[in-house]
């Protein structure tokens, strides 16, 4: 087995309740997701350095960061770590190339050749344009971007995300978002993100781990963390968005097509018309309530998009029963009555077959565009 990226057994008094965590994981990129007030932050933090208090142990990527038994405990400047808080922390007197260079000062001093790393970062996060623009006069959006790229230029072993897209609109978001997932592809860096919003674990992570009042509840694939009843029921708050893969096939002005990365089939999927060009990677979001299930393949129905699928696990939430289903190598969350169960005599390894509307699919891009 590989070195894990984070194996860890840390604990920290609160005021409610005590953060009592013990995980491995060795995903490159992991997601932590939880409900407001169950330790995330503190968790972020006592990874970086930044809480004292912490004890137990701690091991990123084979070095003892913190191990309370041995005394031993890194200082934050110790950690390589590029973290990026909610709140960015940029220094708002300096222009953008201040605040990158400010990054590649630890990353000289471990002799790394900074100016490459430095060309790369303005490159996948196209800062060029704004490296002469003072912190104030940014959006909220390009300050996202460059203090991804101050934390990138620092050299870190791990890069750490609080909540990369809480504070942004709707709109930037879903511009953020693909620089997210360039980050991820280009600079081979292990990344630890949290983040309460369920879409962006499932397009970034490999592994998701679950808390709740500081203890883990669940560990495993985005989907499988997801369709646990008590990470669901907090997961499904304002609906939950299943996250897909696609290439751009074909768009006119009428309506696009896209083919589902790691399908089994040519199948593809249509949405109305969109802005996307054929060969444009996207995202795609379904949400559990909008996807119908059917045991064959019925003609005759409205719904535009079917998808041949195999049912996996079934999970009961309050009420509902919340299926995986698999299509490939893509998983989807559907959510079902007990009736429609028991009807469709749905069990594991069953044929089913998945509808959806054209209008019942966000369609992000998964490469920055303006
Ligand atoms: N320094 C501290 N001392 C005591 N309790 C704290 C401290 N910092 C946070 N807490 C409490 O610990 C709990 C977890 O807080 P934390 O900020 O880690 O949660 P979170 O999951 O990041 O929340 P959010 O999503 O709202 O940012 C909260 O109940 C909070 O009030």
């Amino acid at each position: 087995m590989s070195t894990p990226v984070l194996d860890l057994s840390i604990q920290v008094e609160l005021d409610q309740f005590n953060l009592d965590l013990i995980f491995s994981s060795s995903k490159r990129t992991i997601g932590i997701f939880g409900p407001s007030g169950s330790g995330k932050t503190t968790l972020l933090e006592s990874l970086a350095g930044l809480r004292g208090e912490a004890k137990g142990k701690l091991v990123c990527l084979g070095e003892t960061w913190l191990d309370s038994s041995a005394n031993v405990a890194l200082k934050a400047e110790q950690r390589a770590i590029g973290y990026v808080p909610q709140d960015h922390l940029l220094f708002p007197h300096w222009n953008v190339r201040q605040n990158l260079e400010s990054g590649s000062k630890r990353a000289r001093q471990s002799g790394e050749d900074t100016e490459s790393v430095f060309s790369e970062v303005v490159q996948t996060l196209e800062l060029a344009p704004l490296l002469d623009r003072n912190i104030t006069e940014l959006s909220g959006g390009e300050r996202q971007r460059v203090s991804l790229g101050r934390a990138l230029c620092s050299g870190p072993k791990l890069l750490i995300l609080d909540e990369p897209l809480a504070s942004l609109d709707w709109k930037l978001r879903h511009r953020i978002l693909p620089y997210l997932v360039r980050i991820r592809d280009t600079f081979k860096i292990p990344l630890l993100i949290v983040s309460h919003n369920p879409a962006e674990l499932l397009a970034l992570c490999d592994e998701v781990v679950a808390l709740n009042r500081g203890k883990k509840v669940a560990q495993g694939t985005p989907t499988d963390v997801f369709s646990t009843p008590e990470v669901y029921a907090a997961a499904a708050d304002e609906g939950f968005e299943n996250i897909v893969r696609g290439e751009v096939v074909q768009s006119s002005n009428f309506e696009t097509q896209i083919r589902l990365e790691g399908s089994e089939t040519e199948q593809l999927i249509t949405v109305s018309a969109s802005h996307h060009t054929p060969g444009e990677k996207v995202l795609l979001g379904i949400r559990s309530q909008d996807v119908l299930l059917s045991n064959n393949r019925i003609q005759g129905v409205s719904a535009r998009n079917w998808i041949e699928a195999k049912t996996q696990k079934l999970s009961q939430v309050d009420g509902k029963q919340v299926l995986i289903a698999k299509a490939g190598r893509n998983e989807f969350l559907v959510e079902l009555t007990q009736d429609a169960v028991a009807e469709l005599k749905i069990a594991p390894e069953n044929r089913i077959w998945l509808f959806f509307k054209s209008s019942a699919v966000s369609v992000y891009s998964s490469t920055p565009s303006d």
